[in-house]
């Protein structure tokens, strides 16, 4: 499902910047629940080894990790139900590995503009392996006391590819946020675009009072989401309150550090592309907008 036809608001645009911010916050109790379901299970880094299990994947004529392989391989089944052809939607599989769609094309609205060049997943897998996932494992892997490994590779994968895959839309959706910002006030953006200016441009689309609200939600939300809780009913304090539940501290520092940087990343990105194949004269009358 993606925002394209989730309805918040039938009357709304889907590039109002209010239906895209719900869209968001949505995003944010889909993300948290699946790390605390990721977080059942130990680090396993043999899963994200390119040698982890080179014997059995080389049987397959595949070189890579086990997580990278099921990624292909869930993706390539995805790609075919047309997962990749949704605006809101960026595979980790780069698109010439992944066959075409066996169903018929939908038909979304053009929203956005030359959005093909930009796709962050790379950025995206990196810090989820490198600084997210020890992090959430950690107390899993501490009561197992051995080399953080309990074999639950099958499932540790899904659960890492069902992480990955939220976290990629809610970053990428970065696209509609700066498209919603561009076209309510053209001309702020444009001579920044034309004469590129990344910060100036960053400047624009950085709204503090969004970020500080999201981070204050964010936290009371991970708080509650993975509180045990008590006979009354209320959440239990102490050493068995969050059994390997995620930290709230740590669904912070994941916005903090990674998803909002990066979706800015990506605002700004599209931003400088925005009038890519454009005429003088369709320039000039997105700046006559105002
Ligand atoms: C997504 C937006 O753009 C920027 C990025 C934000 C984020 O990643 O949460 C929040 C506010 C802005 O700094 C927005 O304005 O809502």
């Amino acid at each position: 499902m993606n925002f394209m036809t989730e309805k918040h608001d039938p009357s709304s645009s889907p590039l109002d910047l209010d239906n895209i911010r719900r869209t968001l916050t949505r995003l944010e109790d889909t993300i948290i629940f699946l790390l605390i379901e990721r977080a059942q299970f130990a680090h396993n880094p043999r899963m994200y080894s390119k040698d982890g299990f080179a014997d059995v994947l080389h049987r397959d004529g595949f070189s890579g990790s086990l997580l990278e392989w099921m990624l292909k391989e869930t993706e390539t089944m995805h790609a075919k139900m047309r997962r990749y052809e949704s605006p809101d939607e960026y595979p980790f599989t780069p698109r010439d590995q992944l066959p075409a769609a066996i169903l018929a094309p939908l038909n979304y609205p053009p929203l956005l503009v030359n959005p093909a060049a930009i796709n962050v997943n790379r950025d995206i897998q990196r810090f989820y392996l490198d600084s997210i996932v020890p992090a959430i494992t950690r107390t899993v892997t501490d009561r197992l006391g051995k080399e953080d490994d309990d074999g639950n590779y099958g499932s540790g994968c899904t659960r890492d590819i069902e992480c990955l895959q939220a976290i990629s839309r809610r970053i990428h959706c970065g696209m509609f946020v700066s498209e919603s910002k561009f076209l309510s006030a053209p001309s702020s953006f444009i001579p920044h675009i034309l004469t590129p200016n990344p910060s100036a441009l960053e400047a624009l689309i950085t709204k503090p009072a969004v970020e500080a609200a999201l981070l204050v939600r964010l936290e009371k939300k991970a708080r509650w989401y993975g509180a045990e809780l008590g006979p009354d009913g209320e959440p239990l304090v102490g050493d068995g309150a969050r059994r390997e539940k995620v930290s709230p501290e740590e669904v912070v520092r994941l916005y903090r550090e990674y998803v909002i940087p990066l979706t800015k990343v990506v605002e700004v990105e599209y931003l400088l592309h925005r009038l890519d194949g454009l005429s003088q004269a369709e320039i000039d009358e997105l700046a006559r907008r105002g």
